[in-house]
């Protein structure tokens, strides 16, 4: 049987950017990841922190956004299978979200020991 012809490579990044922005749109945590990549990104400019700095941040804002986008991926799949109340929806469903929770606690960590010392020169260089 003959293969179907695959989509130009310019469509499927078409289709990936409609999922960024369907994601965007719908989920209230994608909103809000946006919003701390913003605010950090400012502070960052603020602070002038290193390109090694920049490097965490950028990597730790793409992780946690790819974890929110294959959590909501997992959710439409599970409501996709059933509406019913079922444990492994429930698991499959909560590990997702675990995992959209563990990559942000880590992040604030990391943000916190690269930003407090940041804020602590900047504070020095002014109030002495
Ligand atoms: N089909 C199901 N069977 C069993 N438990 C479910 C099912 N659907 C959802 N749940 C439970 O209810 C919780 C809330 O589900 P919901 O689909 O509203 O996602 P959510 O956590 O509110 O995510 P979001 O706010 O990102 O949409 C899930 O985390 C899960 O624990």
């Amino acid at each position: 049987m003959e293969k179907p012809k695959k989509d130009p490579i310019y469509k499927s990044f078409g289709y990936a950017f409609e999922g960024i922005f369907a994601v965007i749109k719908k989920e209230r945590n994608m909103k809000i990841h946006c919003c701390m990549m913003i605010l950090v990104i400012a502070a960052g400019i603020f602070f002038q922190i290193s390109v090694i700095k920049w490097c965490l941040c950028f990597s730790l804002f793409g992780l946690i956004m790819a974890l929110e986008m294959v959590n909501t991926a997992v959710e439409a799949v599970v409501d996709l299978v059933t509406e019913e109340r079922r444990p492994l929806a429930k698991l499959a469903k909560d590990a997702a979200a675990g995992a959209v929770l563990i990559a942000s606690i880590m992040a604030a960590v990391a943000g916190v020991m690269i930003f407090v010392p940041e804020f602590l020169r900047f504070a020095d260089q002014i109030f002495i």
